[in-house]
């Protein structure tokens, strides 16, 4: 025999709930439905196909023991297509706080085996729940994605919650770091969340994001393409620049999230995670390798992490983004113990030119480190934006005109390194004075102008070659003797130090001295802009 107590839950019948030893039992055993709330075919059906249950992302994810849920007894209210007769408790979505490295940090993790993961409206009271805690107690906030989007059978219900969900991302941006993981296949609504936070880390060969799927593309446009090519991690790392990291599996991305969290603050109010560790300020090997690392060829490549690695405590650097837009290297380190964030354009890729991608990938990392108050340090080795109609035709004016932006208002303490190529626009873009940066330091193999020899010589003196070409002298020996010319008037760090534009040349030995006594001095730095509502970047 069994009582009803509720709809859809039948009360066992060795529980008696009118006794006190009953009522304990009672809440027991509904907790452990909520726990086991998917078949065990589901969980074994998720792992199948190499991905963890919700459950069990979250205990790879808190620390031992410190998760707590809240809402797990939550159940859909819905009657449509017979959803009244499938109640399970938590309603496909895990949320809760807990402890990672031992700092509060709020968490929904979605649960594909219910319901495809898809969002209806408890569901979604759930998440924007947990939200506002996180953001009412200034703790980052992390979400474990996997799901189908909007409920079908919910309706207009679901998109509602949705964009409940969106307003609270946006409110919740530059207050606490929000952190999305996408698990598995993300669908529709469950894109845009992600897409709004700071950062997204996919899984290889096991996730995939997209607004329509395979199916809707080849109906609508024809085309075919897998899941994987559409919205692969390797897809969204590399091609669209959704995704900011590409995991090998997700023990990878959990470790990830752990090592970014590690240099963030709780919200804006609070300071990134330091220890003090006073720098050794002994010159090093490491400092003395960088009085090498220039080639005396302007057009050969060297790798800018070398220069990065050789500033930071421990030579460690944790890149963001490592795959999209290479010619930018963006990523956080510490410097004494403090979190800072790097900006360096890439010789190894496209010579270190901007571009559309590089420029946008550098701006929205600049802004958070500006909102989180994390110090940029920019290292700049830039020949100018890269030319062309795709360039052009897909708007490298309004979207490189980010960058500028990003520097512009940051407020942060800047400290820009210019290692050698400056020039033009991007000389203005990349971290300079006038745009705010505190200090501009250069070494003396920086060329710092207009453009670079070759081209400044042909335009400036065209009608001297073409005059030498008419009485058939020797062109290239005269344009030879021009781009040298240039090279020992012009391309060098003086011209730009004896106007101020750099504060210093200083030998390349010296670089980590300089950045760490500058972050001392720009610890107490004080920076307001006028007061406005809001800016409007270039979108
Ligand atoms: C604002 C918006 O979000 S609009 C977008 C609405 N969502 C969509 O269009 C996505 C529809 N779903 C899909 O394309 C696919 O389910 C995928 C790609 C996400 C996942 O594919 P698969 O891994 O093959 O899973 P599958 O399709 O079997 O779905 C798993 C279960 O979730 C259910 N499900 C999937 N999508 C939804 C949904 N949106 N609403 C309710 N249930 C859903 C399926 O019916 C299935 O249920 P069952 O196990 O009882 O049969």
């Amino acid at each position: 025999m069994s009582a009803s107590i509720g709809e859809g839950t039948e009360l066992p019948a060795d529980i008696d709930i009118h006794t006190t030893a009953g009522k304990l039992a009672d809440l027991e055993r509904r907790l452990d439905e909520a726990v086991h709330a998917a078949s065990a075919t589901a969980v074994e059906k998720q792992h199948a196909k190499g991905r963890k249950t919700a459950r069990e992302r979250i205990e790879m994810l808190f620390d031992e023991g410190s998760f707590v849920e809240i809402d797990e007894l939550a159940r859909h209210r819905s009657t449509a297509f017979g959803l009244e007769k499938t109640r399970p408790y938590g309603d496909g979505v895990v949320t809760g706080y807990g402890t990672v490295d031992g700092r509060q940090v709020c968490v929904f993790s979605q649960d594909f085996t219910i319901f495809g993961g898809s969002l209806g409206e408890v569901y979604g009271e759930k998440i924007t729940k947990i939200m506002d805690l996180a953001i009412k107690t200034g703790s980052p906030i992390i979400g474990i994605n996997e799901g189908a989007g909007a409920r079908i059978q919910e309706g207009v219900v679901s998109l509602g919650l949705y964009g409940e969900i969106f307003k609270r991302n946006v409110h919740a941006s530059g207050v606490i770091p929000q952190i999305s993981m996408i698990m598995g296949n993300c669908a529709g609504g469950h894109v845009y969340s992600p897409a709004v936070t700071d950062f997204t880390i996919m899984v290889d060969q096991t996730s995939a994001m997209f607004i329509t799927g395979p199916d809707v593309i080849k109906t609508v446009t024809g085309e075919d393409v897998s899941m994987e090519d559409l919205g692969g991690a390797r897809t969204h790392n590399t091609k669209s620049g959704n995704a900011h990291y590409m995991a090998t599996d997700e023990e990878d991305a959990f470790e990830y999230v752990k090592a970014l969290l590690a240099y963030l603050p709780q919200n804006n109010l609070d300071e990134a995670p330091s220890y003090d560790e006073d720098a050794d300020l002994e010159l090093s090997d490491l400092d003395r390798s960088l009085d090498t690392i220039i080639p005396d060829s302007p057009n050969q490549p060297y790798d800018m992490h070398d220069v990065i690695t050789a500033v930071l405590d421990d030579e460690e650097f944790l890149e963001v983004q490592p795959l999209f837009a290479p010619n930018i290297i963006v990523g956080y380190g510490r410097v004494e113990g403090r979190p800072v964030g790097i900006v360096a354009n890439q010789p190894m890729q496209f010579a270190g030119t901007l571009d559309i991608d590089a420029s946008e990938k550098a701006a929205r990392f600049v802004r958070f480190c500006d909102a989180f108050n994390i110090p940029v340090l920019t290292f700049v080795d830039v020949p100018g934006f890269l030319p062309g109609t795709d360039q052009e035709w897909n708007g490298i004016i309004r979207r490189g005109a980010k960058l500028i932006y990003a520097y512009a208002e940051a407020t942060v303490p800047l400290i820009t390194v210019i290692t050698r190529k400056a020039y033009g626009g991007a000389y203005d873009v990349m971290g300079s004075k006038h745009l705010g940066a505190d200090l501009n330091v250069a070494w003396p193999t920086a060329q710092i102008a207009v453009m670079g020899a070759q081209g400044a010589a042909n335009i400036v003196h065209r009608k001297t070659l073409a005059a030498v070409e008419k009485e058939g002298g020797d062109v290239e020996a005269k344009r030879a003797e021009l781009i040298d010319e240039y090279e020992t008037t012009l391309a060098n760090p003086y011209i730009a130090a004896e106007r101020g534009y750099v504060d210093t040349v200083i030998m390349p030995h010296e670089t980590r001295a300089e950045i760490v006594r500058g972050l001392r001095l720009l610890r107490s730095k004080r920076e307001i802009l006028p007061a406005k509502k809001h800016g409007n970047i270039p979108l």
